[in-house]
């Protein structure tokens, strides 16, 4: 492809060298690059990739991409000076893969809890319908069935249109993706054309990377701000910045809400730990998800199903055969009647959630025990929020680890703990061994007790210290309870 048509829409403040020449390829990763290639110098967060020209340059890229000043430029090598190279490389990448995004309708989800429920039961909901569709998302990438390894909630620019374009050869006509708000403020979705946005919620989660609400808001309303006119918004207005989010969007405005007037509206009738009777806009159906959390999600999906001009009849139909992805409130039966719930919450919010549905349906009935921790170079304040969650709404309290990652596993507990007060600190046990912390739990539980797992969900390893160990909560679980 010649270099000026992968430039289109750029903003490119100087090209020294011929725009006419031919680009073999594109890189944000000196280390990928080949000869002939472009090579994207982007600003990272541990690293500069400027820093990188020359490895690139030494594996034959003849195209440097840059919006730092360059000291040294090489004979034969073409220089592109831009304003934004994280935005460039979103825009490249688009135009390198063909424009993917534009053949297909691709609608995006974001919000703290909730985008890869959404974004899968779309998908779900979608080839019910008798159409082939696409899903980027945190537990796996499929096209039309097909499942790939996901690595990111988002992938980069250029895995991510490889992506689509790979949907669009297989023939898909709908993607559905999660939009994190690192994507959005690393500009991973630069140039893409979204038929629809969709907002969950947000809470407390990532102040690590943005350091405050503030940050972490703006980063995810720039996704609104950005969509198109032709594009529909679809927003929770019971979030209290649900209608922030849609304030400054040229997109068509939609609300969903549980409380209160909007277009797609739901009631909860009943429930129960197999699923739930609800009504939406007036006619009552049975679904198979539990919490007042998954009613939101459900109704994220119906509004966008709608919004995309299908039958209302068909999707409520379909809305009621859906069951739960996986790590999402999956439980696990014992003969003795003992039921562990595993669950990704692994935010404030989305343990206060999950722990209140279980209470919502037990009614009383049972006991509560919670084996929770916090991942390892993670925002470090949800630590003593989640484990005081975590007390305030079980009868026990297993702290244990979730990733530790480059951080010791004692001292994170002991971070979740630092948030309890003696009376609290009675409640909890420190089993630092994720699978000794599960096997006392189930010790400890009785006839019609519940037992939260909380925090890793469908993840089937223990990340420590860069090596990602086999480690899954369900099979632990099932070996204990002898299935
Ligand atoms: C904090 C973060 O988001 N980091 C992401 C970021 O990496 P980075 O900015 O640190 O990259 P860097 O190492 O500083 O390198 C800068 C540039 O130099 C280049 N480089 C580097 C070394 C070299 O030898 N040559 C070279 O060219 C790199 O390829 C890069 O282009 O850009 C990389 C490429 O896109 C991502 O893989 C990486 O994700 C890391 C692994 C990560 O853990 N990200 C998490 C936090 C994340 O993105 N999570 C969200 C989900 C969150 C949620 O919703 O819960 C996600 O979307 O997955
Ligand atoms: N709409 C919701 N509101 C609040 N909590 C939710 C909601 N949906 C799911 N949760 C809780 O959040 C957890 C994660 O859900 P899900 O994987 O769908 O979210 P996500 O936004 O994709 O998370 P991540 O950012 O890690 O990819 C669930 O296991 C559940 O505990
Ligand atoms: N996308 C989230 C997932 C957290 C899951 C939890 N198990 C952890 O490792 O902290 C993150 O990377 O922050
Ligand atoms: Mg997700």
């Amino acid at each position: 492809m010649r270099l000026q048509d992968l430039l289109r829409g750029v903003d490119v403040i100087e090209i020294k060298g011929d725009e006419n020449a031919e680009v073999t390829g594109i890189f944000t990763d000196s280390r990928k690059a080949t000869a002939g290639s472009a090579f994207i110098a982007l600003k990272g967060v541990q690293v500069d990739g400027h820093q990188y020209i020359n490895n690139a340059l030494d594996l034959g890229a003849k195209i440097v991409v840059h919006q730092e000043k360059i000291d040294t430029s090489k004979d034969g090598i073409i220089y592109v000076k831009v304003t934004d190279s994280a935005d460039t490389a979103g825009k490249m990448a688009t135009h390198w893969y063909g424009d993917p995004s534009a053949k297909l309708k691709l609608v995006g989800v974001t919000g703290t809890n909730g985008k890869t429920t959404t974004a899968t039961l779309l998908y779900e909901m979608f080839r019910k319908l008798g159409y082939k569709a696409g899903l980027l998302s945190t537990v796996a990438n499929y096209i039309d069935g097909k499942a790939y390894h996901a690595t990111h909630t988002t992938p980069d620019p250029i895995s991510l249109n490889e992506m689509l374009a790979k949907m669009v050869d297989a023939g898909c006509d709908y993607a559905f993706m999660e939009v994190s708000s690192h994507a959005i403020h690393q500009k991973r979705i630069s140039g893409l054309k979204f038929e629809g946005g969709i907002f969950t919620n947000i809470t407390q989660d990532h102040l690590d990377y943005h350091g405050t609400m503030a940050e972490y808001l703006k980063a995810k309303k720039a996704f609104f701000d950005n969509l198109p006119e032709t594009a529909f918004a679809l927003t929770n207005t019971d979030d209290k910045n649900g209608e922030v989010m849609l304030q400054n969007t040229k997109a068509n405005k939609h609300t969903y809400s549980v409380r209160a007037l909007a277009d797609f509206k739901a009631k909860i009738i009943e429930k129960h730990f197999d699923g739930t009777a609800i009504e939406i806009n007036g006619k009552e159906l049975q679904v198979q998800f539990v919490g007042v959390f998954n009613v939101y999600n459900l109704l994220a999906v119906y509004g966008t199903t709608m919004l995309l001009g299908q039958d209302s009849d068909q999707a409520l139909l379909i809305l009621s055969t859906l069951k739960p992805v996986a790590g999402r409130f999956e439980t696990i039966r014992s003969s003795e009647n003992v039921t562990a719930i595993v669950d990704y919450a692994h935010t404030p919010d989305a343990l206060t959630n999950v722990l209140e549905a279980i209470h919502e349906v037990l009614d009383g009935n049972g006991r509560v025990i919670t084996v929770v921790g916090c991942g390892g170079n993670r925002d470090k304040t949800k630590r003593p929020i989640m484990a005081r969650e975590a007390v305030r709404l079980s009868d026990q309290v297993i702290l244990t680890s979730d990733n530790p990652r480059w951080e010791e596993p004692q001292a994170i507990i002991n971070d979740m703990a630092d948030g309890l007060n003696a009376q609290q600190l009675k409640k909890a046990l420190l089993i630092v061994e994720r699978e000794q912390a599960i096997k006392t739990a189930c010790t400890l539980a009785r006839e019609g007790d519940v037992i939260l797992i909380a925090g890793k969900g469908h993840e089937d390893y223990q990340d420590v210290k860069g090596v990602k160990h086999h480690f899954d909560d369900r099979e632990v679980v099932r070996n204990i309870f002898g299935e």
